[in-house]
């Protein structure tokens, strides 16, 4: 009862945003994959049709390529935050679904993709845009995408909810993250709505001021954070040994 209740307010606080969103022209959707707990995010200009979708997952590109379609919209870009271990990205099975698509991802990650990005780069859509800033830490080519008026940004797994990515293979560095999130996510605007790459709990968004205020691991200092970080002791992802060589080529389908 307690869970269908928590869900029903989520899906609200989700309409909420979303409705708030296509007030300025955006459109803007987050969708969820179950099995790697993966968010996936869509955000349109609703006048020139051009739609960017961040962190596809490759179960659902499908479902992703079916709205793009429904929604009438143009999908210019599949960009992912980092390579990912826990799930295959989508962006290779979209470019087949959706041509004229481009893979995109940062130049730090090693993956190959259509276009590649760096810190301060900018990723147009329509009249919208959104800025790369480089958050490493949990792999060196995380990229936190910011809507340009600094409303919301897709923080991938650099900062979940309460949270944060782990730093214990790949590139990880608990240092480095620590450094990434001060920097560059908790320097927005508090009112900045955060996105994250993952949920576990249930929950869908956040923000700078709520994360400044209560993350349990980035409310610590550096020394606390990095002790944390190097105790967390988390079973690896079940498709790390698939997902990382796949995702290096930017999902199965490019070849
Ligand atoms: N059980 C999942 C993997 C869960 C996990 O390790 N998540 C990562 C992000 S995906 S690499 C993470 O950083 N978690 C941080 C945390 O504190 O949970 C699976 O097998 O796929």
């Amino acid at each position: 009862m307690l869970f269908v209740a928590l869900k029903q307010a989520a899906l609200a606080q989700c309409r909420k945003y979303s409705a708030m969103a296509a007030s300025n022209g955006l459109v803007f959707r987050q969708l969820f994959e179950p099995v790697s707990c993966t968010y996936t995010y869509l955000l349109a200009d609703k006048d020139t049709k051009e739609a960017i979708l961040i962190d596809p997952v490759l179960e659902k590109a499908e479902r992703d390529a079916k709205l793009i379609k429904d929604l009438g919209l143009n999908m210019i870009y599949a960009a992912n935050t980092h390579c990912h271990a826990d799930h295959i990205t989508g962006t290779g099975v979209l470019k087949k679904l959706l041509p004229g698509c481009k893979s995109v991802i940062s130049k730090n990650s090693g993956a190959r993709a259509d276009l590649y990005i760096h810190e301060g780069d900018q990723i147009q859509f329509g009249k919208f845009w959104l800025e790369a800033r480089s958050t490493p830490g949990h792999t060196d080519g995380c990229l936190t995408y910011v809507l340009n008026d600094k409303s919301m940004a897709f923080t991938g797994d650099a900062l979940l909810i309460r949270g944060c990515g782990r730093t214990d293979f790949q590139q990880g560095c608990p240092k480095t993250l620590y450094h990434s999130v001060h920097s560059k996510i908790f320097s927005l605007p508090e009112n900045c709505l955060l996105y994250p790459g993952h949920d576990y709990t249930g929950q869908t968004v956040s923000s700078v001021e709520e994360e400044k205020r209560l993350n349990p691991r980035l409310t610590k200092d550096e020394a606390e954070f990095v002790k944390i970080m190097n105790n967390l002791n988390l079973p690896k992802p079940k498709q790390i040994d698939i997902a990382v060589p796949a995702n290096l080529k930017c999902g199965i389908q490019d070849p």
